[in-house]
């Protein structure tokens, strides 16, 4: 089995390590400074489930690369759309393309049958962009409870967990999935293949959606801010308002909102991936996040207004970034 990982940061690069390990041909594709050092001395992985070392193939060209069975995208959400070039050489007929990602991604009402079956999301899909450059047909969504940084070059700090659940949008068991799937777990890592997705997105972002922009905006970590009064209320706020669109949409995910908080409590003084994009003046990957979920609050008619005022000054916070 070949596989490509486009965008091999701090996710990418934990799961490349882990399907090398597993005997997979995997190519990490990367650039800068980080694919220098993963070049010269390979990948290293420091984790509480042991150190180690791996030497996969890396490069920034795709066409050295050609048709794999499976692009692993590690890339953030909001780099989706300029994705195409690098995906194409990627590509055989069956090739498939893990969107490793937070929040709603481009494909969810692909293949969902129902009143909104393949509507498209603008903020997350704009003008089609998105599912021009990653054909939906192609896609097997993925949502990560694992936690990885970027500590150096070439060296990736896993923090905790190591559950990827994957899932096709049609809700269907595939044989493309079980292959990823038996890949990962050779590799140490854990790959539920999901029937319904859909509830694993929602209970991922019911976290996503109050602590990354709220992170973002206040620079505090997932424990300070589940400690300061008004901070929590808001994210019991945001959290509630979540659940009312995803039961707009039929999802009715089977997580209350203590076991959630208590969940990103355990988590400590972690910077949430949108506070360490901000403190490296990346752009935010707020879109996928909340801007999404307001959309669809406007698609099912649910009301959100605290999600609308966090989203909008979240908003204005990224296009400063973007402008500077
Ligand atoms: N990290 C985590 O703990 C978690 C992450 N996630 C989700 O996983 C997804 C990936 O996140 P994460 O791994 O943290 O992100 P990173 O920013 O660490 O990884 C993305 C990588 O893609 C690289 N990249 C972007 N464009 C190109 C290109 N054209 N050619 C080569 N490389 C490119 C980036 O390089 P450069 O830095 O130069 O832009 C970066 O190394 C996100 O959706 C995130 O929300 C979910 C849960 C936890
Ligand atoms: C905090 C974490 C690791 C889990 O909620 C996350 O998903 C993020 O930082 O974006």
């Amino acid at each position: 089995m070949r596989v490509a990982v486009l965008g091999a940061g701090a996710i990418g690069a934990y799961v490349g390590a882990g399907l090398h390990r597993a005997g997979v041909e995997v190519h990490l594709i990367a650039r800068g400074a980080h694919l220098q050092a993963i070049k010269a001395s390979g990948l290293k992985v420091l984790s509480p489930r042991g150190d180690f070392e791996v030497h996969p193939n890396a490069t920034d060209n795709p066409e050295e690369v050609g048709p794999v069975d499976h692009v692993f995208l590690g890339l953030k959400a909001n780099q989706y759309a300029a994705a195409g070039p690098m995906v194409q050489p990627l590509l055989h007929e069956t090739t498939t393309l893990i969107t490793a990602q937070n929040g709603i991604p481009y494909w969810y009402f692909h293949g969902l049958p129902g009143p909104h079956e393949d509507h498209r999301i603008e903020s997350v899909d704009p003008d089609g962009t998105v599912s021009r450059a990653l054909p939906v047909q192609r896609a097997v969504g993925c949502v990560v409870y694992a936690a990885t940084e970027i500590e150096a070059p070439g060296v990736i700090r896993h923090l905790e967990g190591t559950r990827f659940s994957i899932g096709e949008p049609d809700r269907t068991i595939s044989v493309r999935c079980k292959q990823f799937a038996d890949a990962m777990v050779a590799g140490g890592l854990k790959c539920p293949v999901e029937a319904d997705l859909r509830n694993d997105i929602w209970i991922k972002l019911m976290g996503n959606i109050a602590f990354n922009p709220i992170s973002a905006l206040s620079r505090a970590t997932m424990a300070s801010i589940c400690k300061h009064g008004a901070a929590r209320e808001l994210v019991v706020r945001m959290m509630t308002e979540t659940l009312e669109v995803a039961a707009g949409l039929g999802c009715h995910p089977r997580m209350s909102i203590e076991r959630r908080l208590a969940g990103a409590e355990r988590a400590g003084d972690h910077k949430t991936s949108t506070l360490q994009d901000l403190e490296k003046g990346k752009p935010l990957e707020l879109d996928v996040i909340i801007k999404a979920v307001v959309e669809l609050a406007d698609l099912t008619g649910a009301k959100v207004p605290t999600l609308r005022a966090i989203s909008a000054v979240a908003d204005l916070l990224n296009e400063q970034l973007t402008a500077a």
